[in-house]
């Protein structure tokens, strides 16, 4: 099937998905997002041209996808040491859960729930001393996007109406996981959060990971094992308490953000971006699910 009918076929599945969830609301800038946005991009490993449909170059809020990108630079940076501060299980609990937490002793689930990203960001923020700037350097050079940058009225608007995750950082302080003090960590957290990419530059960026750890460049940004761990913890957590239903489904290593983008990696082959505002219950993209899983039933690309 060539790129036209593969497209139409998607196009076609995501039109019902369209009318049905609702754009993230408890960050009010999110809230005034049109859900009827659609867009899709695929990366191929061997590629600097993507391809893509729909929506694909109109920028959005790329809120928790950027957690794929602060983890892989973390263990870049830092190796190992990192999973003796948070867990590689799925949660099974919502993403900004306070319970698990506290149950847990401060010791997040995993790197993609909110509190495991904050332990994230704090380990970034030592390593580098300017965790968003690190990030943002790293989108930009792995999209060949130089206008990549965050929206100062989204990561604002977060950090007012933030209280769950002024909460957890507070808990995970109280327990001694965090080098750096609370208001830090919370401000790099809701600015990585805040970018604003489209579908195009965020397949591009995540191509390392389809490429076992290489950089745009050629580079090497992590070795094969731990690009594979970052790969095994999406495809267990990526999509929350959801990421059962998204394996069922689609079948691939995934990371969904509450801006409604979806990032997915078919090791070997190609990264996949989509994008559609409104969300399931779980936070993550009704649209971008339904495109990613008629994708793999079509092509039959899933890692099964
Ligand atoms: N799932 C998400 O995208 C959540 C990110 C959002 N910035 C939050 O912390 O609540």
């Amino acid at each position: 099937m060539d790129d036209r009918d593969l497209f139409e076929r998607i196009t076609r599945a995501v039109q019902p998905a369209l009318a049905q969830g609702r754009v993230a609301r408890y960050i009010p800038a999110l809230a005034a997002v049109d859900p009827h946005r659609f867009g899709l991009a695929i990366a191929d490993t061997d590629s600097r041209t993507p391809r893509g449909t729909g929506d694909w170059q109109v920028p959005f809020s790329i809120q928790s996808l950027s957690k794929v990108f602060t983890l892989a630079l973390v263990l870049a940076a830092d190796g190992e040491a990192l999973w003796s501060r948070v867990g590689k299980e799925p949660s099974g609990a919502a993403f900004n859960s306070l319970a698990q937490l506290e149950r847990e002793q401060g010791i997040p689930r995993n790197p993609f729930v909110n509190a495991g990203a904050l332990v994230v960001t704090d380990r970034l923020l030592t390593l580098t001393g300017d965790a968003r700037g690190t990030l943002r350097d790293f989108l930009r050079a792995e999209s060949g996007n130089p206008r990549i940058d965050f929206d100062a009225e989204v990561a604002w608007s977060e950090s007012r109406h933030g209280h769950r995750n002024a909460a957890l950082a507070h808990l995970l302080a109280d327990h001694g996981r965090l080098d750096n003090p609370v208001p830090d960590v919370l401000d790099h957290y809701f600015w990585q959060c805040s970018l604003a990419m489209n579908c195009r530059d965020l397949a591009l960026a995540a191509g390392f990971l389809a490429r076992h750890g290489v950089r745009a460049d050629s580079t090497r940004l992590l070795t094969r094992s731990e690009a594979k761990r970052v790969n095994a913890v999406m495809l267990i957590g990526g999509t929350y308490d959801a990421a059962g239903e998204f394996a069922h489904r689609v079948g691939l290593p995934a990371k969904s953000g509450v801006g409604g983008g979806i990032i997915a990696v078919i090791p070997g082959r190609c990264t996949l971006c989509t994008w559609g505002p409104a969300l399931d219950d779980h936070g993550n993209s009704i649209a971008g699910i339904t495109a990613l899983d008629t994708l793999t039933t079509v092509t039959g690309w899933s890692i099964f």
